[in-house]
């Protein structure tokens, strides 16, 4: 019998939030805050149980090295930096100085700004200042979703074998399966979404978690 997957109500998304690890006061705070200060923007933020698994990810893969495509006002990048191994890094990429203003007061609050370095540029630019060196451990994307592509040819050859790449919103809140879709954004994640299927050299799976997250094992 095919198990269709559950639609978390609100209701079901508190309980599965609260029999996780529960966020921490900073986390709390964090999300509340974007809400207040940018009601129209908080949707951007990842679900906290999504942060809750990335960072059990990062921590259950040893990563030292990563990199974050899309910062906003830090959750998922407070969720991968508590997960780094000691003396591990994350570089974020982002545009906006407003929004990752806002990361960077919760990454000092969580003790995390010495694992953090912020690069401020549309990514298909600041990601070639990358060195070709360590090899990465974990890449979360999260970004302009026309971009996607660009990313991911930047980004696999630069992952170790083993790596992982953790791509977010794939489903576009079910958008994804109409036969015109309306956006742009969409139109590229179709295309994204199929390139990553037939890239032989990454294994993967597509998670329905929060907006659908894609995570790729490198070969
Ligand atoms: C969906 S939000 C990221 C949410 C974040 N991961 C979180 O958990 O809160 C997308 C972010 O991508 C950034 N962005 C958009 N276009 C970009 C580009 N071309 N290069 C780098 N960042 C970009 C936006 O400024 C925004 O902060």
């Amino acid at each position: 019998m095919t198990k269709i997957p559950l639609a978390l109500t609100a209701q079901l998304q508190e309980y599965v939030v609260a029999n996780g690890s529960a966020p921490d006061e900073i986390v709390r705070d964090l999300i509340a805050e974007t809400a207040r200060v940018l009601p129209e923007d908080q949707g951007m933020q990842i679900a906290a149980e999504q942060a809750g698994f990335m960072t059990l990810l990062t921590r259950i893969i040893g990563a030292r090295r990563a990199v974050e495509i899309g910062t906003f006002t830090g959750l998922s990048s407070i969720a991968i930096a508590r997960g780094l191994a000691d003396g591990g890094k994350l570089t974020c990429f982002d545009v906006s100085d407003e929004f990752t203003g806002i990361a960077r007061r919760y990454w000092s609050r969580a003790g995390l700004t010495d694992r953090i370095e912020l690069i401020i540029g549309p990514a298909a630019d600041t990601l070639q200042q990358l060195p070709e060196e360590p090899h990465l451990d974990l890449v979360f994307v999260d970004a302009d979703k026309t971009g996607y592509l660009n990313y991911w040819e930047q980004l696999v050859p630069r992952v170790r074998p083993g790596g992982l790449l953790l791509i977010d919103n794939v489903l576009r809140h079910g958008h994804i399966l109409d036969p015109q879709p309306g956006d742009e954004g969409t139109i590229a994640m179709v295309e994204f979404n199929r390139h990553v299927l037939n890239d032989s050299r990454v294994e993967s799976v597509l998670l329905p978690i929060a907006d659908g997250l894609t995570i790729a094992r490198k070969r």
